[in-house]
């Protein structure tokens, strides 16, 4: 299947400088959920502006189910639904004069059953009389997806959906998000909690710098990447790791009575049973064993790290 969107080597430098896009290449599959990950000024808002046709690029190409974004700028935009990272809402706007006015802003006729339908999905359509204003936050936040889908787009932008909110309206959006999966609509969100891009996404690209590190699925990204750790607590407390343990690179944690080792749980030999025996000929006791495998947040750190290395 062709991709959706194709990103080919897209560049954005700001007037005064700020080279925002150096370069990004990406494709997204249609019906993914994709989450862009990355520190505070990394580019991802410039990406999505620039895909959008809200920022004009610097250079190179983006396409959406096959339409240029600059030569085809009305066929293109018409396939995608931008929910902005600031809530701007009119405060007087009944909620469903807002979602009728977005579609027709794309020339398209009427369809309420379309509109309910996703008031619906977002619970919004015990609120279609309110005013934005009388809204919670929350409810807000789903009136400007409401709004981004008036008009039937195939991709849809969700730029942090879930900045500053609490946990469990974080969950609520994630729950929206995997109903609009699932209904077919593709996904992008970009997101500082790497909770939330391992909760939902399928892929996750990660964004530095203006550059895109790598984009890999979340499961494999996991597994590539992540370490394990094996947390071994001791009977009695130790001062010091024993030099007959030197080679396996253990640390000491909670105060010496437990030591920590780090293992790459894909590879053949993670070493724990050598490490067990040697610990037992070195004469330790043990209270109790756990493994732990790293987050993304920890793959994530090590990635930004390696990049400004
Ligand atoms: N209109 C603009 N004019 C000049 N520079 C800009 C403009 N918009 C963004 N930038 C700069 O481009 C870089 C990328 O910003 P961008 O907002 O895309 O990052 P981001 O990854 O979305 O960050 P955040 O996670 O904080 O939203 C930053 O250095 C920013 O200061």
């Amino acid at each position: 299947m062709s991709p959706i969107l194709e990103i080919a080597d897209l560049r954005k430098t700001f007037p005064g400088g700020v080279e925002a896009l150096s370069g990004v290449s990406l494709e997204v599959r249609e019906g993914e959920i994709l989450a862009l990950l990355g520190p505070n000024g990394a580019g991802k808002t410039t990406l999505i502006s620039t895909v959008c046709g809200l920022t004009e690029p610097s250079g190179g190409t983006v396409r959406v189910a096959g339409h240029d974004i600059q030569r085809d700028f009305r066929a293109a935009r018409a396939l995608i639904g931008l929910v902005p990272q600031e809530i701007a809402l009119e405060p007087f706007q009944r909620v469903w004069d807002g979602v009728r006015f977005s579609r027709g802003l794309f020339g398209l006729p009427r369809d309420d059953a379309h509109l309910e339908s996703v008031l619906r999905q977002l619970s919004l359509w015990e609120k279609r009389a309110a005013q934005t204003r009388e809204l919670s936050g929350g409810m807000k936040r789903r009136v400007m997806i409401a709004k981004a889908l008036a008009h039937e787009p195939r991709v849809l932008f969700l730029d942090e959906p879930t900045a500053g909110v609490d946990v469990e309206l974080r969950r609520g959006m994630w729950e929206v998000v995997e109903r609009l999966k699932a209904e077919g609509v593709t996904i992008i969100l970009t997101t500082h909690y790497l909770e939330e891009a391992e909760a939902l996404a399928d892929r996750v690209g990660v964004v530095n710098r203006g550059e895109l590190l790598l984009v890999e699925e979340t499961g494999a990204l996991m597994d590539r990447m992540g370490r394990k750790e094996l947390v071994i607590e001791l009977q009695e407390p130790l001062d010091a790791v024993p030099a007959a343990l030197a080679d396996y690179g253990l640390e000491l944690a909670e105060g010496g009575a437990a030591l920590v080792y780090t293992y790459d749980r894909r590879s053949e030999r993670t070493g724990i049973t050598r490490l067990l025996a040697d610990l037992q000929a070195a004469g330790l006791a043990l209270r109790d064993l756990s493994t732990r495998q790293s987050s993304l947040e920890e793959i994530f750190v090590g990635l930004v790290q390696e990049d400004v290395a």
